[in-house]
């Protein structure tokens, strides 16, 4: 690959680089960690004709030693996870062999998931090929897949070997699928970075144009924040700083648990759930009206949604938020803001204002 940088998730025996550069056709170089092992490939229809051959290419392997699930957040369920476990045992792979994860969060969640069951835990590589896989998912070890009842309700820590990202996949990435990932990049600057989120505010053509240089860096920014922060708190512990990384997503993933994980991508529920994360934490005075503003700004101006999907009531997010995995108690947690680039986990929030922020962002759509 060319032009890489190189971070590290620090974790002890379990930790690994994250390879960021260009040029899919040198990714043989790019992960010395699967040299002489028994490797599988995991990918999706969509990137299966993009991105394939130039990975088995690259690593030598055949057609035989890859497995394609339909591309989409409905392949993120326990029945695909059981396929791709069927399909292993059938290619007769030991506990010796390794994953690659070839595609978005998604394909990584999903086989992360599976290398982490499969004979009790076998090695995994990840190669996201989205923006939100490059700057989140790909990181930190969170695997698993969706429920009826709730998104991410089944899963595992398992920490990869190894993350290559390689923005030159970006270029052939649909615009909304960049947009949903630019979600996850403003949730980095609103939780941890307030010079990032500033940067954004300045720079969001660059990266809306696709210059690699600003693809890069918030490439190379949102790894090194959640490197940190996974690095300190690997499994969400109440008291570390782990659950930042779940700003907006409680309202997001009721979103999503809503539409049927179909109509609205992760990255756009996030969007609306940031939105409300920063209403209901200037409803408490935590943050001026103002930097909520600029928060609702900066998203609507990537061109993601600010409010909630028609039909939603403030009703379906209470029901839905029950299920969060963060409600510990019985009593619901929330990421809230103390100021841009300053998050809390907060259990102490007013019930009352948190039915008003949703009554005021359910009747902007209703
Ligand atoms: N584990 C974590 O820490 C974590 C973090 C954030 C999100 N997630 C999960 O990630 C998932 C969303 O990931 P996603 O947004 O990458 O979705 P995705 O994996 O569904 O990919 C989005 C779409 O882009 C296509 N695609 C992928 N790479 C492409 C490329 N280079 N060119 C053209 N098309 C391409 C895919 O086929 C798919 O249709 C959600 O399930 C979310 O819950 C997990
Ligand atoms: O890595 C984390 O920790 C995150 O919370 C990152 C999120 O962007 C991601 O969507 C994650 O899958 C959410 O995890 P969950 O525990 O809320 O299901
Ligand atoms: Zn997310």
């Amino acid at each position: 690959m060319n032009n890489t940088r190189i971070l590290k998730v620090e974790l002890g025996a379990r930790s690994y680089p994250i390879r960021i550069g260009r040029s899919i056709a040198g990714l043989d170089t790019a992960f010395p960690e699967s040299a002489g092992r028994s490797l599988r490939v995991v990918t999706d229809s969509n990137v299966e004709p993009l991105y394939l051959e130039a990975l088995l290419g690259a690593l030598s392997l055949t057609r035989d030693q890859v497995y394609v699930v339909p591309a989409g957040e409905a392949s993120k369920t326990w029945d695909s996870a059981g396929k791709v476990l069927d399909w292993l045992l059938e290619s007769r792979l030991s506990r010796d062999g390794c994953l690659i994860a070839l595609g978005g969060g998604v394909i990584g969640d999903l086989t992360g998931f599976v290398a982490s069951i499969y004979q009790r835990g076998i090695d995994f590589i990840q190669i996201p090929t989205t923006l939100l896989a490059q700057v989140d998912s790909s990181v930190g070890g969170k695997t698993g897949v969706n429920h009826a009842r709730g998104k991410n309700l089944i899963g595992a820590f398992h920490q990869p070997i190894s993350v290559v990202a390689d923005t030159d996949t970006l270029a052939t990435l649909p615009k909304r699928e960049l947009l949903a990932g630019l979600a996850e990049v403003i949730k980095y600057g609103m939780l941890a970075d307030g010079l990032l989120f500033e940067w954004l505010e300045s720079n969001l053509d660059r990266i809306l144009s696709l210059n690699p240089n600003s693809l890069a860096e918030i490439i190379e920014r949102c790894c090194a924040i959640k490197a940190r922060i996974v690095g300190l708190d690997e499994r969400e512990t109440g008291s570390g700083p782990r659950a930042l990384l779940n700003l907006g997503h409680t309202f997001g993933h009721a979103i999503e648990t809503y539409t049927g994980y179909t109509e609205w991508l992760h990255g756009e529920a996030v969007a609306t759930g940031l939105v409300l994360a920063a209403d209901l934490s200037a409803r408490h005075g935590w943050i001026t009206e103002a930097v909520a503003a600029r928060c609702t700004a900066l998203i609507a101006r990537a061109g993601l949604p600010v409010a909630p999907p028609k039909g939603m009531t403030a009703e379906h997010f209470r029901d839905l938020m029950g299920l969060d995995k963060k409600v510990k108690a019985g009593k619901l947690r929330l990421i809230l803001l103390r100021g841009l680039g300053d998050a809390v986990l907060s259990s102490d929030f007013e019930q009352d204002l948190l039915d008003e922020t949703l009554a005021a962002a359910c009747r902007t759509t209703s």
